[in-house]
């Protein structure tokens, strides 16, 4: 049978849609395991919410994160596959992307910018996607989709080792170097041997397959390759980073391994991981028609609600850096009041502004205030915004004292450690950084109730925005004395 082009488009189309809200039924399981052996608080509530929010997306169809990602695909395709199409398969697929991204019942964030050198000007609808194909035996395309989130491919390690180096000391020196940008758990995908290139593609297939570490524990025989992921899978656990870099038990729920012939002089070796939004769909088309997707059995989400008992309520209209003194490292607090948002560009533009000696952009006063790192997903139907879940603060850390020696502003809210120098410039202005849990961003857009673009309005996810807030619920990773929820990471160069 032949493959139309308008099943290609629609399939990838719908794919897309699906993974913005529904992760795997392998990934809910493995992350409700984590949430149930948990023992540390911080941990066990990031957890909490991953998998609070990620049920949420499923009856809102809205993504799971705000980082709706850069989409990865690959196909195979069939050498005996015939075609109905007047477009290339990568135009196809490009197709595809660009309907599910401006999609108008569930508008995806285009985070893509071309031109990555100069201009970063934005494709505005994620497009293009980066395809890889293969050609093998058969009359069917098989697909995978992925949508990767742009934080934890921040985190990519690459090294061309000696061939008698252990990979296992290799990759437990990088994990902590990743600090928790990554938005742990989620899994690590490693590529060893073949040549640079074929180990860092082969770090991202790996993570296109199921988690399954369970199932390898259990086996009476494991190979090889097996028995290296069971113990780096442990060890990883061993070194306590956790869910979101809080310390904890569980900081990968897979380890995935995929190896290739090399060169007798070379062992390159690249890591690649993915988030607590992992996402990726798998089909196949054979001319029949459009792709079926999985059903998802809604039994298969644990039954989880917030427990806001161990929060305390912060009124942001009469919060005084007096009584923000009082609060300690891993406070849980619901936020109500109003808060400014700016992410990379905004920071890299008021620094300019304040540079030249412009001043802030109108309308934009952080006066006891907190900024809250976000690129938002637009708002559909009646929504305020769509799902806001935190970016990087580590990213901001260059702009720390710009922000704090030029404005009167409270503090930041993020996710991931801060470096040292920001954590003492955040202690010098007696301020605090807080953090919302990756992962969370449809949980925590339920919380704003009010959005407003005040500056930088063109610039899609990267305006400046001011949120009425309700109950958002953050906690103190840096406080006022300079202590530090992420002091795992406290010894060691963050490469990001
Ligand atoms: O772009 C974002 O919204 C988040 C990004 O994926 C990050 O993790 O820093």
């Amino acid at each position: 049978m032949k493959i139309q082009q308008k099943h290609v488009i629609e399939s990838i189309f719908n794919a897309l849609q699906y993974i913005s809200y529904y992760h795997s039924p392998d990934f809910i399981q493995a992350m409700t395991s984590a949430y149930e052996k948990e023992t540390h608080k911080a941990a066990k509530n990031a957890i909490t919410q991953i998998l609070i929010n990620s049920k949420m997306a499923v009856f809102g169809k809205r993504p799971i994160c705000q980082d709706t990602g850069v989409v990865n695909v690959f196909v195979e395709v069939g050498m005996e596959v015939t075609w109905i199409a007047n477009l290339s398969l990568e135009d196809m697929i490009n197709e595809g992307v660009r309907q599910a991204f401006t999609y108008v019942n569930n508008p995806l964030r285009a985070s893509i910018v071309k031109d990555p050198l100069f201009t970063r000007v934005n494709t505005k609808d994620n497009t293009p996607a980066v395809i890889h194909m293969k050609v093998v035996k058969g009359e069917q395309l098989n697909f995978i989709v992925a949508a990767k989130g742009g934080g934890s491919e921040n985190k990519a390690k690459f090294s061309m080792l000696e061939p008698d180096v252990d990979i296992i000391d290799w990759v437990l020196e990088a994990i902590p170097t990743m600090g928790a940008g990554w938005c742990p758990p989620g899994i690590i995908g490693i590529g060893v041997g073949g040549t640079a290139e074929k180990s860092m593609l082969m770090a991202k297939q790996s993570l296109m397959e199921p988690i399954d570490i369970k199932d390898i524990a259990q086996k009476s025989n494991p190979s090889n390759l097996e028995k290296l992921r069971l113990e780096l899978f442990d060890k990883i656990n061993d070194l306590g980073i956790g869910a979101q870099g809080l310390g904890g038990l569980t900081t990968v729920l897979d380890v995935k391994i995929k190896d290739y012939p090399t060169h007798a002089a070379s062992q390159a070796v690249a890591m690649i991981p993915n988030c607590a939004a992992t996402r990726h769909l798998h089909f196949s088309l054979d001319g029949s028609g459009v792709a079926q997707l999985p059903q998802v059995d809604m039994d298969s989400y644990p039954q989880l609600e917030m427990d806001y008992t161990q929060y305390k309520k912060i009124d942001l209209s009469n919060l005084t850096r007096e009584k923000m003194a009082l609060w300690h490292i891993g406070d849980t607090l619901l936020l109500s009041g109003s808060i400014i948002t700016g992410r990379d560009v905004a920071h890299k533009y008021l620094k300019e502004m304040i540079d030249n000696g412009e001043g802030l952009p109108d309308g934009v006063n952080f006066d006891n205030k907190f900024i809250y790192y976000v690129g938002p997903v637009d708002a559909v139907g009646d929504e305020v915004i769509g799902p806001s879940g935190p970016t990087t603060a580590t990213r901001m850390d260059k702009f720390t004292d710009m922000i704090l020696d030029n404005t009167n502003i409270l503090g930041m809210i993020g996710k991931a450690e801060r470096g040292e120098d920001s954590v003492q410039i955040i202690k010098k202005h007696k301020v605090t950084y807080l953090i919302a849990v990756g992962g969370a961003a449809y949980l925590i857009s339920k919380s704003i109730k009010k959005a407003k673009k005040i500056a930088f309005k063109e610039m899609g996810m990267e305006a400046i925005y001011e949120f009425e807030v309700k109950d958002m619920p953050v906690t103190v990773a840096v406080d006022t004395q300079g202590n530090n929820i992420h002091s795992i990471f406290k010894d060691i160069k963050i490469i990001h």
